[in-house]
């Protein structure tokens, strides 16, 4: 690129950094004059925070590519492996918790933080001087550490920590295989024969989650759970859903201007996304679908959280399997929050089918997940500002990085507005509108063919 061009781009990258800095600081003033109402319920960024932020980090990171040596750079891409194994060590052995309390201007000596984990400290020294280089800890004099805002987020944060272990551990020996997972794809047809990186890695049959639910010897000889359940538990169900990846998506759709309505959670788990609507929306009705085993734990979580709603059967708890007929018909809506990325194409076409079959021509489907947001654009989603890329470029990684973790885990992952039109169409139904919510989860409205507004 000639350096007028490369100067063009850079000037204009600037414009957009300096523009959302101003409204990221009106927005964190907006917020400080309103402190959170609950340290439980995750906190929304206003719509003007979350598009100011993701123009910021978009910019950010193309002004990166933009400046960076090129060769320096995409070697820093090949080997960022090492930063995502510098955090687990210090999730695993609790860093933050250590450093809990020390005085922030003189911080911990490195030997002392040594002892209490177990590392050498000149290894550990490598890891934690690679956190402080990503802004994750402080180095406040040499070999001295303390907790900065970032990793004070990790403090007797038992949800946080095995949210980051989740993302950092099994998925991390799963990803080793995926050029394996992917290079014999076109040999084999049909996922049924495939294997994910998860089970090529672990030399096993069994799926991540019959592997997460076996009993395991433990160091006193005795059977129990598998350890990493508990962190999955804790991390992805106890805290991940709600406040990283679908923090929005009871607040973004117009649930209120609904009026009374029957929505069917489908494969709801214990129901949460229902439980949630419940407490906001009084007009909503739910009938909230699982496997019968899943429905015993969630009749428990709702007597505990909404009695009266259960005592009133304005919910209804109903054993079934998405794979046959919905026996709830002619419902307003049916919803399927993080289902589809676990499955393959061939049986979300399936799901769906049944779900068609079921519809009155004004029912909806609703697919809550993450909608694929491409560099080359969709008319279903916002674009960035030019130069950035229509999907915000960095901002959108983590979406990336999650449609990859699907795969490598489970051979699922993520779709487009596109993708799922197709799926909708060879199941008699189209996609209507995507419906963008803040955070990574959208939701993705279907209809029959046959509607017309
Ligand atoms: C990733 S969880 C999503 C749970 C819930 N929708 C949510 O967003 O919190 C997938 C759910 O699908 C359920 N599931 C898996 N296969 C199913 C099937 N064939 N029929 C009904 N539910 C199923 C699982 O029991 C699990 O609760």
């Amino acid at each position: 690129m000639p350096a007028s061009e490369k100067a063009q781009q850079l000037r204009a990258l600037v414009r957009l950094i300096s523009d959302a800095a101003e409204d990221i600081i009106k927005e964190w003033e907006v917020e400080d004059s309103a402190p959170p109402t609950s340290k439980d319920a995750p906190r929304l960024p206003s719509w003007e925070l979350y598009n100011a932020r993701r123009t910021f980090i978009g910019a950010c990171g193309m002004g990166v590519d933009l400046v960076h040596d090129p060769q320096t750079r995409l070697t820093e891409v090949a080997a960022s492996y090492m930063n995502s194994q510098a955090l687990r060590v210090a999730a695993e052995t609790r860093i933050a918790d250590i450093l809990d309390g020390v005085d922030p201007s003189e911080g911990l000596s490195i030997q002392k933080i040594s002892q209490r984990v177990g590392i050498q400290d000149k290894d550990l020294t490598r890891v934690l001087r690679s956190l402080c280089t990503l802004h994750i800890f402080n180095e406040v004099k040499e070999d001295h550490y303390a907790n900065n805002a970032t990793s004070r987020y990790l403090v007797k944060n038992e949800h946080l920590r095995c949210w980051l272990l989740v993302h950092s551990a099994e998925a991390f020996s799963a990803t080793e295989k995926l050029p394996a997972a992917l290079y014999d794809s076109l040999q084999r047809s049909g996922n049924s024969l495939r294997k994910s990186a998860f089970q090529i890695a672990y030399g096993i049959d069994a799926d991540f989650w019959h592997w997460l639910e076996e009993m395991v010897e433990r160091p006193d000889g005795t059977l129990g759970p598998r350890p990493e359940r508990e962190v999955w538990r804790t991390g992805m169900w106890g805290f991940g859903l709600q406040h990283i990846q679908a923090p929005a998506v009871c607040d973004d759709y117009p649930w209120n201007e609904l009026g009374p309505c029957t929505v069917v959670d489908i494969g709801a788990g214990i129901g949460g996304m229902s439980l949630e609507l419940a407490k906001r929306y009084p007009q909503l009705r739910f009938v909230v679908e699982d496997t019968a085993p899943v429905l015993l734990h969630a009749k428990a979580v709702w007597e505990r959280e909404l009695p009266d709603v259960i005592a009133t059967g304005r919910v209804q708890l109903m054993a079934h399997n998405f794979f046959e007929a919905q026996p709830v018909k002619g419902a307003d809506i049916y919803v399927l929050r993080h289902i589809f990325h676990d499955w393959d194409d061939s049986e979300c076409v399936a799901i769906l089918t049944h779900l068609r079959a079921a519809m009155e021509p004004s029912s909806l489907v609703l697919i809550a997940d993450n909608v694929m947001h491409s560099t080359a654009g969709t008319p279903h989603l916002k674009a960035a500002p030019p130069p950035l890329p229509p999907n915000y470029g960095q901002a959108h990684t983590f979406a990336n990085i999650h449609d990859l973790l699907m795969f490598v885990m489970f051979m699922g992952g993520e779709r487009t507005a596109e993708q799922l039109d197709v799926l909708a169409a060879q199941a008699g139904l189209k996609v209507t509108k995507v419906w963008e919510c803040r955070g990574l989860t959208s939701i993705t409205e279907l209809r029959r063919d046959d509607y017309t507004a």
